[in-house]
């Protein structure tokens, strides 16, 4: 365990786990605290038929762990999604994608009945933006989604050196003075190149476990 924060991320996902119902398949986010929540979900891998992934990277670590990953296209029933956040505010909006794994977060998020979002109190915040928005963008648009993004009142930087696993590319958009996240939300994804956004807000959380000092607290709204 490196740090408090590190111990913090731990029992948001241990928390998690009374989420995951027996017999079903699960749906897994992508980060360090989802990192967490794998190891734990590998206590009861005998007890889910099987897991749909976020990403390359949880895809790698969940069948380390021998649990079983299933393609989201065989999936009709996912009574669960469970991730992190980058931020997280008191409607249960989200800001994710700093790992990149925005796009196929969001599809999963879409499918499933639950999205549980596990988080350390420093993700809390009174309103979105403090975090760069990532948006993922088809390469040979990246140049066309800035100015249209500069339009809207961001500043893109593009996140150089970085493909995500659908071999696109990512604007982190900084200085968005985000009154109306699900406006900002629609408004980046009619952008013609892009693929999605980091805004997690017209699909937002439905459960929050917050990781605090004195333990995790159950939201709901
Ligand atoms: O692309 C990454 C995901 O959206 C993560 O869930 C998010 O960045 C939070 O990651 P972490 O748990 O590492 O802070």
């Amino acid at each position: 365990m490196s740090s408090a924060q590190d111990k913090l991320k731990q029992e948001a996902a241990q928390a998690a786990l009374k989420f995951v119902q027996p017999g079903t398949v699960v749906g897994v986010g992508t980060g360090s605290t989802v990192n967490y929540f794998i190891d734990a979900l590998a206590t009861m891998k005998q007890d889910i038929e099987a897991a749909v992934s976020s990403s390359e990277a949880s895809t790698v670590r969940l069948k380390q762990h021998g649990i079983e990953v299933i393609e989201l296209n065989n999936v009709r029933d996912l009574p669960v999604y469970i991730d992190g956040a980058d931020e997280i505010d008191k409607h249960f909006h989200m800001t994710k994608g700093g790992g990149g794994a925005l796009t196929r977060e969001k599809i999963i998020a879409a499918v499933a009945d639950k999205f549980i979002c596990i988080a350390d109190e420093s993700k809390q915040v009174g309103r979105l933006g403090g975090f760069p928005i990532p948006v993922e963008v088809i390469p040979m648009a990246r140049s066309y989604v800035a100015r249209e993004i500069v339009k809207l009142g961001g500043d893109p930087e593009w996140r150089q050196g970085f493909v995500t696993d659908n071999g696109n590319l990512i604007l982190d958009v900084h200085n968005f003075d985000i009154l109306d996240p699900i406006e900002l939300e629609r408004q980046l994804n009619n952008i013609v190149g892009v693929v999605t956004n980091g805004l997690f807000a017209a699909r937002n959380a439905d459960v929050a476990l917050i990781a605090t000092a004195q333990g995790v607290q159950e939201l709901t709204l």
